[in-house]
């Protein structure tokens, strides 16, 4: 017996859907939103779409009263490093005292630190606290994510994240992209010969590509850490290997990433915080999607926040993320970066919800998918406690979900104070 749920009395509906394939430039600034509305959820899919006058009186198995509250599509979240050992909360102090990012990186510290708790963790330890932040996201309204490797650089530990990804993504409702980044960082061994450290992740992809473990190679391109040339080396290997690739680019220093990201043909450009006029440029004119992480600028506290305004204008296609990792950025919440997108970055509320849902689907390759209320789709549906879809960036800090949905069941909904 099919099941059927109609959401009713819908306030306002995004459904994302006004826009053909990727949303770019002025048209990120234009939404659709449907009045009044019900969504019909059959068998887990999207079955209809229409004014609530139209299917009210439908006999279904559930029926829930929206209360004239906004409704959306599931988020996407294109870019986090879920699966870690450890945690660097002895790490603020120093972000305190203004020891910069890089320099603690340089002193075995940052993500290095991660990398040898990440070495240490077992594969159900990392497991179980993939799942968690899982489940954390799920509460602030994700329902697709993508997940990083990149705290082994060595075969085994490299090996062990992305089996962990692949079987939290088996595990968890949540649908999860994975991404190998073995090329994040140069470890102790590999201090004075970095190409060597390439070379050694490089010649992991088959193994990846065999055992199906992520459909994506990144590289983190900055000062200290991999050049333009090496990282156009190893990611042109990546491509020859059938991945598809993203860079972390010009986050700190403008080595030019984001126009490697463009020459490349680079699924996303990431981070962009210090991109250039030329990079702006490039990028517009290209079908890299920019992903802006605007806590992680927030959270480093310091340095300029990506020109997103100088992207849209230009024509770009623009997606943000948490960045969710334990060192720059760490937070699960998406709805907190939205307002950040708002305030800092001075995104419309029309741009932001284009770069939370289809764009970041677009971001990992889901945005046949993902990130859309349309017929046929998988129901990934949020009730959200607001009345108006400006309501989520305004109110800035704390999670509006009401009830989250994925593929039609639901997943989370907010708890009641029990006093
Ligand atoms: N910048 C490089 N990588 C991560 C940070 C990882 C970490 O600090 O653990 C980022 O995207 O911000
Ligand atoms: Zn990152």
């Amino acid at each position: 017996m099919a099941q059927t749920t109609l959401l009713y009395n819908i306030g306002q509906l995004l459904t994302m859907d006004q826009h053909e394939g990727l949303v770019r430039g002025e048209s990120m600034g234009s939404l659709d939103v449907k009045e009044d509305y019900a969504v019909l959820i059959k068998d887990g899919k999207i079955e209809a779409v229409a004014p609530t006058d139209q299917l009210q009186d439908i006999e279904v198995d559930e029926k829930i009263d929206c209360e004239g509250k906004l409704v959306t599509p599931g988020l996407v979240e294109p870019h986090t490093h879920l699966v870690f050992g450890g945690s660097r909360e002895h790490e603020m102090a120093l972000k305190q005292q203004g020891v910069p990012y890089l320099e603690i990186l340089k002193q075995g510290g940052g993500i290095l630190s991660t990398v040898r708790a990440t070495r240490k963790a077992t594969e159900e330890e990392l497991y179980e606290k993939a799942m968690f932040h899982l489940n954390r996201m799920a509460s602030y309204g994700i329902t697709t994510v993508e997940a990083k490797s990149g705290y082994g650089m060595d075969r085994e530990t490299e090996l062990k994240q992305l089996r962990v990804a692949k079987k939290a993504g088996e595990n968890h409702p949540l649908d999860l992209v994975s991404t190998f980044l073995g090329a994040h960082a140069i470890t102790e061994e590999y201090k004075d010969k970095p190409d060597a450290l390439l070379d050694e992740m490089a010649s992991l992809f088959d193994q990846i590509k065999e055992e199906n473990l992520a459909e994506f190679v990144d590289i983190f391109t900055e000062t200290g850490v991999f050049t333009i040339e090496q990282s156009r080396r190893y990611l042109q290997k990546a491509k020859d290997h059938g991945f598809d690739v993203k860079i972390h680019a010009d986050e700190i220093d403008p080595l030019g990433g984001t126009q490697l990201a463009v020459e490349l043909g680079a699924t996303t450009g990431d981070h962009l915080a210090v991109a250039t006029d030329e990079g702006i440029e490039q990028l517009a004119k290209s079908d890299t999607i920019g992903v802006l992480l605007p806590g992680t600028i927030f959270y480093l506290g310091k340095g300029e926040f990506a020109r997103a305004r100088d992207m849209i204008e230009a024509g770009a296609a623009i997606a943000i993320s948490t960045d969710f990792n334990p060192g720059s950025s760490v937070t699960e919440n998406i709805q907190l970066i939205m307002s950040l997108a708002a305030l800092k970055m001075k995104m419309t509320p029309e741009e932001i919800w284009h770069a939370v849902t289809i764009n970041a689907a677009h971001a990992i390759n889901r945005g046949d998918q993902a990130g859309q209320i349309k017929v046929g789709r998988k129901a990934d549906v949020v009730i959200w406690d607001a009345p108006n879809y400006l309501y989520i960036p305004y109110h800035y800090g704390v999670n509006h979900v009401n009830t989250v949905f994925k593929a039609g069941q639901k997943l989370y909904q907010r708890g009641d104070l029990l006093v």
